[in-house]
């Protein structure tokens, strides 16, 4: 069974569907791509994965567990992050305390117990800040590390998106996006820090319009278009396909 297997997802909003009954599955270690027209439903796909809304129909299961109707809480604890076209986190706080707030999720109960001094607690919160300091160290952000948000840029704040998913200790990350509107030498950093991460065995799957990035990072990539899966193959297969070519091409006609 594929680490995550999407079956027949369906949705619609204000019964515009846009969901049309999606297949969809990534194996355990794939660095897997997700691509397609502006508006063909990767990010929705990505919300009814990671339990921003319920869908109207199909199921969704990771690692063994059908998570279909499960809170995004539990699906983090299972093991499944996200990360957010624009990047989230707490503009006023420092890169450090922005990773130690997603520590709760791990270490919820001991981060409270700190709260109230006791050594457990402590434990734990010593514990998270040592992860949250090897991971700042790891995404080259320990010389802003207690900077606030508002002081980096865009592709800083981007690592701090990845950092954030990374303190969930996930089995896979799903990347919305993660270097839109980054400069090349960042994008590039970021491409090496994923393929880093993908060889310490997280399971990634990225969306991304560039194709010549999805080239040199993904396989297999799957296409969607309008709420459906159009193919799923190698980069090669992807962009010589006639019927994926149409469906950039019909989109394009259709913004123009
Ligand atoms: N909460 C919502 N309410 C209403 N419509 C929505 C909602 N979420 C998504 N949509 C619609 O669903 C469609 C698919 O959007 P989505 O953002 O998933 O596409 P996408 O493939 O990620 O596009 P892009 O590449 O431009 O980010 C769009 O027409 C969008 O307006």
């Amino acid at each position: 069974m594929s680490l995550l297997e999407v079956r027949d997802l369906r949705h619609a909003f204000y019964r515009v569907p846009v969901l049309n009954g999606v297949d969809f599955s990534v194996e355990a270690h794939e660095f897997a791509g997700l691509v397609g027209p502006n508006g063909a439903g990767k990010s929705t796909l990505y919300n009814a994965i990671s339990g921003l809304f319920i869908p109207d129909a199909g199921t969704v299961t990771f690692d063994g567990h059908d998570i279909t109707r499960m809170t995004p809480h539990e699906r983090v604890a299972l093991g499944l992050v996200r990360t957010f076209q624009m990047a989230r986190g707490f503009p006023k706080l420092t890169v450090f305390q922005n990773l130690m707030l997603y520590a709760q999720d791990n270490l919820g109960e001991g981060l409270l117990a700190s709260l109230f001094g006791s050594r457990t607690g402590k434990q734990a919160e010593e514990a998270a800040a040592a992860e949250a300091l090897a991971i700042a160290h790891r995404l080259r952000l320990d010389h802003v590390i207690d900077n606030p948000l508002t002081a980096l840029s865009g592709g800083q704040k981007k690592l701090v998106e990845i950092g954030r998913a990374l303190m969930a200790r996930p089995k896979m990350i799903l990347l919305d996006e993660p270097m839109a509107g980054v400069n090349p030498t960042l994008t590039q950093q970021i491409a090496d820090h994923l393929r880093g991460l993908n060889a310490d065995g997280i399971t990634i799957c990225l969306i991304e319009h560039d194709m010549p990035l999805i080239g040199q990072l993904c396989n297999p990539v799957t296409v969607l278009a309008e709420g459906r899966t159009l193919m799923k193959g190698t980069f090669d297969a992807v962009i010589s396909n006639l019927d994926v070519q149409e469906a950039y091409l019909g989109a394009r006609k259709e913004h123009a």
